[in-house]
């Protein structure tokens, strides 16, 4: 791949449920680097997650990973493409432990960057909670555990939907530290995020969702710099996240 060369390329996906379209003909590119998608709610922010990783199908479009074509395939076959997925509300499982979680990813992930000693080395308090079962945990550790997870694929792009959602400003840098740190080792990140500051940390380029497309680009500084278009594409409350 050259530098100018996309990893993930969209080319005018639709998707929706049943008769209801809620993604219309929309289209993006990503490199390697970190990209957010922000919008008001109701926009098909987390009805794009679910297309790019096959839970929804998609009824026209492409999307294609260092050029193979990955729409209409499996979530398994999408994921072992190297699409890994950290879905809004985490979806953990309850009974089993952090370990138990990890543990399950490991054997296809041994010998590769990201195992489970790698993702305690990330996330140091998941690596004390090791023994907890997923109920006992806190939010943010539960979204700690559902990026390691999506890091054991050992995926080049990683697609997080809202992870700062209802997480302590402490718990959203580590997040952000981790975007960071993904990126620099060669991993893309797709963020959907209604929260614009951590958006605008973690990710260089906001591509405004509106209806089903990409309506706009900007960089974050642009963003935070302009309460008309924040007002505009975002809608009053979803604005900054005072508190990240
Ligand atoms: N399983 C579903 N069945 C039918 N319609 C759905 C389903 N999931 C979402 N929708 C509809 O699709 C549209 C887009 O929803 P989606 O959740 O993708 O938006 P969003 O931008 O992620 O919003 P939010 O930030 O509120 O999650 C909405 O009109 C929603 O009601």
């Amino acid at each position: 791949m050259t530098p100018d060369e996309a990893l993930l390329e969209v080319r005018d996906l639709r998707s929706g449920y049943g008769a209801s379209v809620v993604l219309d003909g929309l289209s993006f590119s990503v490199g390697v680097e970190a990209v957010a998608i922000v919008g008001r709610n109701g926009m098909g922010k987390t009805t794009l997650c679910d297309t790019l990783v096959g839970f929804v199908a998609p009824s026209g479009g492409e999307v294609r990973l260092s050029g193979r074509r990955l729409d209409g395939l499996a979530p398994e076959t999408i994921a072992i493409a190297g699409i890994g997925y950290v879905p809004q509300g985490r979806r953990l499982f309850p009974s089993l432990t952090v370990d138990e979680h990890l543990v399950m990813l490991a054997r296809r992930a041994r010998g590769r960057r990201w195992t489970p000693d790698a993702v305690y080395d990330l996330f140091p308090r998941l690596a004390e909670r090791r023994r907890h079962g997923g109920a006992d945990l806190s939010g943010g550790e539960q979204q700690m555990l559902a990026v390691g997870r999506a890091l054991l694929l050992n995926a080049p792009l990683i697609v997080m939907d809202e992870p700062s959602e209802g997480l302590a400003p402490t718990i959203v840098d580590v997040l952000v530290d981790a975007v960071h740190q993904l990126v620099a080792e060669g991993v893309a990140v797709l963020v959907v995020e209604q929260n614009l500051r951590a958006a605008v940390r973690m990710a260089g380029r906001q591509l405004v969702m509106v209806s089903g497309r990409i309506e706009a680009e900007f960089t974050g500084a642009e963003l935070l710099d302009r309460p008309d278009l924040q007002h505009r594409y975002l809608g009053v409350g979803a604005t900054i996240g005072e508190h990240a």
